[in-house]
């Protein structure tokens, strides 16, 4: 494998934008990477999951997007992502070759979530097949508990890992279980693997036990903010750190009280940026004009220490 640029830091988990009819959007992602580039500070993104709506698209969907992505980010992203994970197997496998012809710099799946894994030994076989199609491309499991409702333990999983998958890179990990997320990282002395949090709310307490960096939705519009407190945490200034995480954690718990999906994400996202990322596919209703107005005011009433 060629050597790469570790990865690390914050990576954007890519919102798909769509026309007002529900298509995808595609001439739209230029300008999302240069705003994220030049506005967040974020250099590498997620694409094709959770926030991304993968699970919501057609496979034609899902290539069209990872190659606008990697197209659009030649020379100006460090490192694309693209989730690759399904319930149908040889869609996935077809969406892994994909990935690896166009050069991807990772791959991701999930577990599946219907006939779900019911131990480690089934979970590893699923990715296993999938991680096999692209074997020169770096291979995540995307742990996300909560939505797919698979909870085998990480740090079970990783036991002998590299000897079924040798791609095998690491985990985002999307779960509040921190005794799960510090066990991984204590297994991983040699540092071969990289642990990337999706809990924006509480990524503060992952960087303490170690985690490598951050995948989540935020990114896309509290990107900055968040490597400021990264830049604290490393500094090491805890009291800026932790003043960073109030201030984003009482936005989100703001808006997780008035229910925060998909299109509340979206809905964010286009009044920060000002670039239009269209309604969700799914739920079939949009963010509220209501969500839209208390949102925006939570926002701009936030004071960062940074003065901005
Ligand atoms: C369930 C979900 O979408 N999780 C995201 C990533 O994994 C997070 O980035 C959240 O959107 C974020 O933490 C806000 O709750
Ligand atoms: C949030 C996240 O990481 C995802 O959208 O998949």
């Amino acid at each position: 494998m060629t050597p790469r640029k570790k990865l690390e830091g914050l990576v954007a988990a890519t919102i798909t934008p769509m026309t007002p009819d529900g298509q995808i959007n595609l001439p739209v992602i230029r300008q999302y990477v240069d705003y994220l580039v030049n506005e967040q500070n974020v250099k590498n993104v997620f694409v094709n999951g959770t926030t991304g709506e993968g699970l919501s698209l057609s496979i034609q969907e899902r290539k069209q997007l990872a190659e606008e992505w990697m197209c659009q980010g030649k020379d100006k992203l460090d490192h694309v992502i693209i989730h690759v994970g399904a319930l149908n197997l040889p869609e996935c496998q077809e969406l892994a070759r994909h990935a690896a012809v166009i050069g991807a710099g990772g791959i991701a799946v999930i577990a599946p979530f219907f006939f779900k894994p019911t131990n480690k030994d089934e979970l590893v076989a699923f990715l296993q097949k999938i991680a096999s199609e692209a074997p020169e491309v770096p291979f995540y499991y995307y742990h996300i508990p909560p939505l797919t409702g698979v909870k085998i333990r990480v740090e079970e999983l990783l036991d002998g890992i590299k000897a079924q998958i040798p791609n095998f890179q690491g985990v985002k990990f999307s779960d509040t279980d921190l005794l799960d997320l510090a066990q991984c990282i204590n297994k991983n002395e040699t540092g071969e693997f990289e642990f990337l949090y999706g809990v924006d709310e509480q990524l503060l307490g992952a960087l303490a036990v170690g985690a490598n960096g951050a995948v989540g939705s935020t990114y896309n519009y509290l990107g900055r903010q968040t490597n400021l407190m990264l830049q604290a945490f490393a500094k090491p200034d805890l009291a800026l750190a932790q003043k960073y995480q109030f201030l984003t954690g009482e936005f989100l718990n703001f808006v997780i009280k008035l229910g925060f999906g998909v299109a509340q994400t979206k809905a964010v996202m286009t009044f920060v940026s000002g670039i239009p990322m269209g309604p969700p596919r799914l739920p079939l209703v949009d963010a509220s004009s209501e969500f839209i107005v208390k949102a925006k005011a939570k926002l701009d009433s936030i004071v960062w220490p940074d003065g901005d």
